[in-house]
């Protein structure tokens, strides 16, 4: 766990701020988010796999050479996920660090397929997350909405499985809005994922791939192309190519950027060589988020820290980078509005002190 990504010189009324800025979520992987307690108490329920129990020894274990080795990392946890009432924990747990950090809706990215094969019921895997998502609602006031992704590496099989998992009408969950892909990148091209795409598009589902986050450009490129995509996760490279920027820019077509992530899995040197600032010169609507925030020793507010940091925002600047992330999310025009009055509301009172 990268715990020395957290920048400890940022100004502490700019993180009181962050703090309490009503935000939006709309680039976090449900296991990807479970919390030091929630792994080690899994791993404690399920003694033979290899992930530690003890908390303060997960910060070794999520530290990662490269991104192979985070992916070989992410799979271990996800092997502790085995029955129903585990989904229903991890959901309900992440839905209450979401809730803490005053995120008020969250578009959570989930693979049914890695759970289904090993083992999961497929009937018991959508009720456990529908269940959580209801309780989360009413209890902490997070809106919860999902984004079954493929994992790609992981072939057509998953592909066939996520699809018809994603628009079965029987089996598809009220919270479902869009359609994924995760995974590494290189050796997996994303046009074979076209009619994946499609049908889920035709289901009625936002296109979201991850793309250009450890390749070029040209998988940003074939994401759009092929997949359709309505919003590209983490396309850093896309800086890499002026005319891709300009086509993001004029199509108003947004970035997930995830600034810590692209450093835990080495995907990017430093953070102050990472794109961000380009993306934002070139117009591209970014949105910033936090993609596996215990594994990368990170969470949204540390990660508005950051981009406060990389873009030089003040307060009015970081309440902009929060209406973009409610703005380009797929919440209904109410629900958009009422989260961008309570951004204004509370920066206008924090100005005002
Ligand atoms: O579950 C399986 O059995 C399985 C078999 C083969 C391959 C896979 C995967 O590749 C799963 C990868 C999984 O990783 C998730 N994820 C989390 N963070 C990121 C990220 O920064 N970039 C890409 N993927 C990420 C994603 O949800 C994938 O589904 C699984
Ligand atoms: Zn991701």
């Amino acid at each position: 766990m990268t715990e020395h990504l957290v920048d400890p010189q940022a100004p502490r009324d700019l993180k009181a701020f962050i703090a309490g800025l009503p935000k939006a979520e709309l680039h976090v992987h449900h296991v990807g988010s479970a919390s030091p307690r929630i792994v080690s108490e899994l791993a404690a329920r399920h003694p033979d796999s290899k992930v530690p129990t003890d908390p303060a020894a997960l910060v070794d274990y999520f530290t990662f050479t490269d991104f192979a080795h985070f992916i070989d990392v992410y799979l271990s946890v996800v092997d502790l996920i085995r029955t129903p009432e585990d989904v229903r924990l991890l959901t309900y747990e992440v839905a209450r660090d979401l809730a803490r950090q005053q995120v008020r809706y969250a578009e959570l990215t989930i693979t049914p397929f890695s759970s289904t094969r090993r083992g999961i019921d497929e009937r018991a895997f959508m009720d456990a997350i529908e269940d959580a998502r209801k309780a989360a609602e009413a209890e902490f006031g997070t809106v919860l909405r999902w984004c079954f992704d493929i994992p790609g590496e992981a072939g057509l099989e998953a592909a066939e499985e996520t699809t018809r998992l994603a628009t079965d009408d029987r089996l598809r969950p009220e919270g479902l809005v869009s359609f994924g892909l995760g995974g590494p990148e290189v050796g997996v091209p994303r046009p074979q994922f076209k009619p994946y795409f499609d049908r889920a598009i035709a289901a009625g589902l936002h296109s979201v791939p991850h793309a250009g986050e450890t390749t070029g450009p040209e998988t940003v490129w074939d994401a759009l192309t092929h997949l359709r995509a309505e919003r590209i996760g983490h396309g850093t490279s896309s800086a890499q190519d002026p005319k891709l920027l300009a086509h993001l820019a004029e199509h108003r077509i947004p970035l997930e950027v995830c600034p810590t992530s692209n450093i835990a899995t080495r995907a990017v040197r430093t953070l102050d060589e990472h794109p961000i600032k380009e993306f934002v010169k070139a117009g591209v609507v970014v949105t910033i988020n936090s993609d596996d925030p215990p594994m990368f020793g990170t969470d949204l507010e540390n990660e508005y820290t950051v981009a406060a940091r990389l873009l030089d925002l003040d307060e009015r600047g970081l309440a902009d980078l929060a209406k973009n992330a409610v703005e380009v999310s797929f919440l209904d025009e109410a629900g958009k509005a009422g989260i961008k009055g309570e951004i204004d509301t509370y920066t206008a009172g924090w100005l005002d002190r």
